[in-house]
């Protein structure tokens, strides 16, 4: 039995190829390299070359590695431009994903696990977010995750496809040095890359309505989230019971001034951040339990803060040293 993984060239994708290898699951990785890496491949691993919304192409590669079942991480993931490009976000990540469920469907593939997002729930009432919070998108990016999850739903009930969606809340840290998140729009790489480059971090937006003044979010490291996408394959390759979503959240929350500090102790890096405006469309505090997935999926917070600056800053430190030795 082989699960193929789309985006397995990218930094959580990589970390879920990684994960299915130590449980002994066979994988093989479909991914474009548009923002992926082919070094972040195992060697051992198959990797296909190919864009999603080529049906033909994706149908030939679950033939060819007798796939029995997709994690479907590949997509355009930046929330703020997003807004700038609805279109190149809907066709990456709702068109793409009707490409990819019809590949399944001709060739017989009925397991799914797919990526989603915190990002579905927008600015939620609730301090703390479950599974039943309303889902209130603010982005294009937050739309199509949501959409994809619908997509899945209406192809389980047409088809009888079995599927989960995995609600990521801010996916962290790194599981061996080689694998970095290259990301030019998050906090962690934007704050690391500047430390290493010795610019000075920057905080956006000191007037929230949190305690002390900035965003409050979720932070989860990648090795941990990569786990529950082997428990939520085994599950669907079991037949046994899964959500329509699960939620990976820690429960507990940290502001940008709280990440700041960290990476301070961590690194060694004496700094004091800038302070500037708010990013639009951020909102104040985000937070979700995972009682859930701790329940189903082997869901468990195996790493702490500390370790995800640790991981986060070893990977950039590393890639740092390539780009220079590379000129
Ligand atoms: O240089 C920076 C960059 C970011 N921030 C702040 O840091 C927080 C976290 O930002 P970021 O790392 O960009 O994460 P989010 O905007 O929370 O979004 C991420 O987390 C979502 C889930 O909540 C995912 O869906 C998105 O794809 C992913 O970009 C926000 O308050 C930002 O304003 C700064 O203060 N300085």
């Amino acid at each position: 039995m082989s699960w193929l993984v789309t985006g397995g060239a990218g930094y959580i994708g990589a970390h879920v190829v990684d994960a299915f290898r130590e449980a002994g699951l066979g994988c093989v990785v479909l991914d474009d390299l548009s923002s992926g890496v082919a070094g972040f491949v195992p060697e051992d691993v198959p990797m296909v070359r190919a864009d999603l919304l080529d049906g033909a192409a994706v149908e030939r590669a679950l033939r060819e590695h007798e796939v029995t079942g997709v994690v479907h991480l590949a997509g355009f993931k930046y929330a703020g431009v997003s807004v700038q490009r609805p279109l190149h976000t809907y066709t990456q990540n709702v068109t793409a994903m009707v490409s990819l469920l019809g590949a399944m469907d001709a060739a017989g593939v009925d397991r799914c696990v797919f990526s989603s997002s915190a990002a579905v729930y927008g600015t939620p009432p609730d301090d703390v977010v479950t599974e039943a919070t309303p889902t209130r998108p603010e982005s294009p990016y937050g739309e199509s995750k949501l959409a994809g999850e619908w997509l899945l739903r209406d192809v389980a009930r047409a088809s009888g496809l079995r599927a989960t969606s995995l609600r990521y809340f801010n996916v962290v840290g790194s599981g061996r040095p080689e694998l970095y998140d290259a990301s030019p729009h998050n906090l962690f790489p934007l704050v690391l890359s500047a430390l290493a480059e010795g610019r000075t971090p920057v905080i956006r937006g000191t007037d929230y309505p949190t305690p002390d003044g900035t965003c409050v979010r979720d932070y989860v490291h990648v090795a941990d989230l990569a786990r529950s996408h082997v428990a939520a394959a085994r599950r669907l390759e079991a037949g046994d019971a899964v959500e329509p979503v699960y939620n990976l959240g820690s429960g507990d929350g940290a502001s940008v001034r709280e990440i700041m500090s960290a990476v301070a102790r961590v690194t060694g890096v004496d700094f004091t951040p800038e302070e500037a405006d708010r990013r639009p469309g951020d909102p104040p505090r985000i937070v979700a339990r995972g009682d859930l997935a701790a329940r189903d999926l082997d869901w468990a917070m195996r790493h702490d803060l500390d370790d995800m600056v640790a991981g986060a800053w070893a990977a950039q430190q590393r890639a740092q040293q390539r780009v220079q030795r590379e000129g």
